[in-house]
């Protein structure tokens, strides 16, 4: 099996990949996103036809809106749903909104029907998580659910433990999940399968060695 990583330890690759090796933030995203847009066109059981892509504050959301932008770009009908307190947003989370802004890529809102879409892209939250879900973020990933609709996750299904599999509240059932570098050590436990759906590890420059091991 491939090898997997503790959450903690995926927070201090990241910041060591930017500022030892000295890959900015804003690229790794970048790679990231280009990466789950390509595993959403090669998964032939997701329909991009009509995209809703849920955003959270942090940079899981930045990679959510990284990937509406790329989908609205190539001609996808892509919605952004944003949850959470502006004034928590990140630095890259923002950077991506204004950019998918000069795209005019939708917004819509939490009364939204989530059962007119094909596809639902997770971007709540990732190695971030820091404690249960509760208030719009949960009724997002439950709507989210009861939709029928299949999900895509990024990095980790947003209300899952990373480490332990474990439902913090309320967990998006993604049908594939795209996870960065590696596999966080809870995603690859049988009770965490029904959240993670067919796991992508995604290859974005951040290696636990000199070199990628798959
Ligand atoms: N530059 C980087 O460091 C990279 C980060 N990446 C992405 O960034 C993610 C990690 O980003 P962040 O560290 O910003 O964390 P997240 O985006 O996972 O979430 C953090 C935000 O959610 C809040 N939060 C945590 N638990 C909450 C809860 N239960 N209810 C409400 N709010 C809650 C935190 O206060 C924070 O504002 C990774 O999973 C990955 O998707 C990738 O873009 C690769 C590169
Ligand atoms: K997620």
């Amino acid at each position: 099996m491939a090898e997997t990583i503790s959450v903690q330890q995926s927070r201090e690759l990241d910041q060591k990949t930017i500022n030892e090796v000295g890959i900015p933030s804003l690229v790794l995203m970048e790679r990231a996103a280009l990466k789950i847009y390509g595993d959403l066109l090669a998964n032939d059981e997701l329909d991009l036809t009509k995209v809703l892509v849920l955003v959270g504050s942090g940079n899981n959301g930045g990679d959510a809106l990284d990937v509406a932008r790329l989908l609205e770009t190539h001609g996808f009908d892509t919605s952004v749903l944003l949850i959470g307190k502006p004034q928590s947003r990140s630095e890259q989370m923002e950077r991506q909104l204004q950019i998918c802004d000069y795209y005019q890529v939708k917004h819509v809102f939490l009364d939204e029907d989530f059962g007119q879409y094909t596809t639902i892209v997770d971007g709540l939250f990732g190695s971030g998580l820091a404690r249960a879900v509760e208030g719009d973020f949960a009724t997002a990933i439950d709507k989210a659910n009861q939709s029928g609709v299949k999900i895509h996750a990024i990095d980790i299904p947003s209300g899952l433990n990373g480490d332990s599999g474990e439902v913090m509240g309320t967990a998006v059932k993604a049908t594939s999940t795209s996870t960065l570098a590696y596999a966080k050590t809870g995603m690859v436990l049988s009770q965490a399968k029904p959240y993670t759906g067919k796991i992508f590890v995604d290859d974005i420059g951040i290696y636990l060695h000199d070199h990628y091991e798959e």
